[in-house]
């Protein structure tokens, strides 16, 4: 309180002070600059200060606080971080309080036992100019939420993987994908579009009722620029601006090739969404578009609906990528790994051949007779931390944990990749080892401490899909080929970091093998 005071004191001195060598107009105009930069630097210093009762954390710095630690691998660091503070420790963005969960007991403790106080999303700038706070993912924890999960849910259902010809159009969809990749003839191939293109579709399946053509430039490019934004939005940039949203007016900054991209997607979006509305008919719904657009019509004289045409656009950009970037990351590492480890794949190829005889194409119900293959794909799953650090969380009221006081609104950040590599429930976390998901006779065991979508009211409405993709997708493509680099390429296996982790772009060559 004694240094703001010494602060204010300076603050209200300074224009006297000045007086003796300028001129009165520009005195005045420089003290006003002076006095408001002072006020602002004093606002951000008490924003700074730590709320009663709040988790410790390292000393930030004054102004960006813990910002700048963020660079790399944030995931490690937080996690380092908990070694030294607890498994609940606190880190300042800029002025914005945050809360870190680390390790599974902390992160079952808050999200499962106290699902609904820490059910909300942070009120971040960065949010509130890409969606307003609307649409699904980033939506606040209330009516538009719970509206918006509901019809999400039901159109998986109704037209997704509730349905069993659902799983026949996922298989037909691999097959377009194995017969992409063996036009290639073994030559190398990196093959992060064809698995982005592959994966999309099967959203866009539920969303638009149809799937693009792997040579859909127009689509394509929509998707890239959307998953630069997901690697933009961890950046530094992201997290100043969130801290100090005024440099949306700096003419430079990755923000803006952000916000430049969002526009776009928009723009993209809207047009597609108004082109697969076309023909629609009233209470029979072709896709999650034409159910959107009957709930819109249906809530007409409610002037609270969340039902906007608006918030349309955002919840379909919100599916379309949540269940692109993170499916299609899976299993671009799920082929690197098989690459990298010949004896691990060709345990893989053994499991697959003695359930698919004479070539047969695999179903879901062959999941359970190759737990090997069920094995590998969690393995991927825990040690590559698709989304490492959950997608940002919230107080939606005052919270009390083990010991601690979070206020609400508070931002709280879920580290699952600590959760994946906590000691307490995973022996030698660092190695690759699908092992560790089977029993000493080689079923397939479920493992605790295994969040990688997440836990509680938030957690991934998706996960049933992805399961399915990942599964059909793998399968048909390892029941084909044998994967293997390219002579003398050496892959890097450290990932390329963003909201989601992905290899970097690396060559393979798939060899079809013999029948
Ligand atoms: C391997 C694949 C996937 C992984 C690892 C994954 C992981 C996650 C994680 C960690 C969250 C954050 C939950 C939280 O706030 O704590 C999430 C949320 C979400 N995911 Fe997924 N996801 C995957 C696939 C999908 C798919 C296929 C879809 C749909 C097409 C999808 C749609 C969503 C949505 C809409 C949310 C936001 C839920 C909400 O805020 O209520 N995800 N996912």
């Amino acid at each position: 309180m004694q240094k703001c005071y010494f602060i204010m004191i300076s603050i209200f001195r300074l224009p006297s002070l000045l007086t003796v060598s300028c001129g009165q107009s520009v005195l005045g105009l420089c003290s006003l600059v002076v006095t408001l930069l002072l006020l602002l630097v004093v606002r951000q210093l008490l924003k700074q200060r730590r709320p009663r009762g709040f988790p410790p954390g390292p000393t930030p710095f004054p102004m960006i606080g813990n910002i700048l630690s963020l660079a790399s691998e944030p995931h490690v660091f937080m996690k380092k971080q908990s070694e030294i503070y607890g498994q609940i420790f606190s880190l300042d963005l800029g002025g914005i309080s945050t809360v870190v969960l680390n390790g599974y007991d902390a992160i079952k403790e808050c999200l499962s036992h106290q699902g609904e106080v820490f059910a909300d999303r942070p009120s971040l700038p960065l949010f509130q100019k890409m969606t307003k706070m609307g649409g699904l993912l980033n939506s606040k924890y209330g009516r538009g939420w719970i509206e918006h999960r509901k019809l999400a849910v039901n159109s998986f259902r109704y037209f997704g993987s509730g349905q069993k010809t659902f799983e026949k159009k996922i298989s037909e969809e691999c097959m377009f994908f194995v017969d992409a990749i063996d036009k290639q003839k073994g030559r190398p191939l990196n093959p992060k579009h064809l698995v982005t293109n592959a994966v999309s579709n099967i959203t866009n399946l539920i969303i638009f009722g149809e799937r693009f053509t792997y040579d859909d430039r127009d689509f394509q490019h929509m998707i890239e620029i959307f998953s630069e934004n997901v690697e933009l939005a961890a950046s530094g940039w992201a997290f100043l601006y969130n801290a100090f949203p005024w440099i949306e007016y700096l003419p430079f900054g990755k923000h803006q090739k952000l916000f430049q991209n969002a526009a776009e997607v928009y723009t993209f979006l809207l047009g597609i969404t108004e082109r697969f509305a076309h023909g629609r008919v009233r209470q029979s719904p072709r896709h999650y578009i034409d159910a959107y657009l009957d709930e819109i019509e249906q809530s007409a004289n409610d002037k609270s609906t969340s039902y906007t045409k608006e918030n349309l656009i955002y919840s379909v950009g919100e599916l379309i990528i949540a269940g692109t970037e993170t499916t299609t990351n899976a299993l671009r590492w799920a082929m690197l790994y098989m690459a990298l480890y010949p004896s691990i794949q060709e345990r893989v190829h053994k499991d697959i051949d003695s359930v698919l005889l004479n070539g047969r194409t695999p179903t879901l119900d062959d999941k359970q007779r190759m737990p090997f293959v069920d094995a590998v794909l969690h393995e991927v799953l825990r040690f590559c931390n698709i989304v490492p650090l959950g997608i940002f969380r919230a107080t939606s009221q005052d919270a009390l944990v083990s010991g601690y006081t979070i206020p609400k609104g508070t931002m709280v950040i879920t580290n699952l990749y600590s959760v994946h590599f906590d000691e307490k429930y995973w022996g030698d976390p660092g190695i690759f080892s699908p092992e560790r998901f089977l029993d000493s006779n080689g079923n397939f065991i479920r493992r605790e401490a295994f969040l990688p979508f997440s836990l509680g009211r938030r957690q991934c409405l998706g996960e049933q899909l992805a399961r399915m993709e990942m599964f059909l997708f793998f399968t048909t493509l390892l029941q084909r080929f044998h994967l293997q680099f390219p002579q003398g390429f050496v892959p890097s296996l450290t990932p390329k970091l963003g909201m989601t982790l992905q290899p970097l772009p690396y060559s393979i060559c798939a060899v079809r093998r013999q029948p």
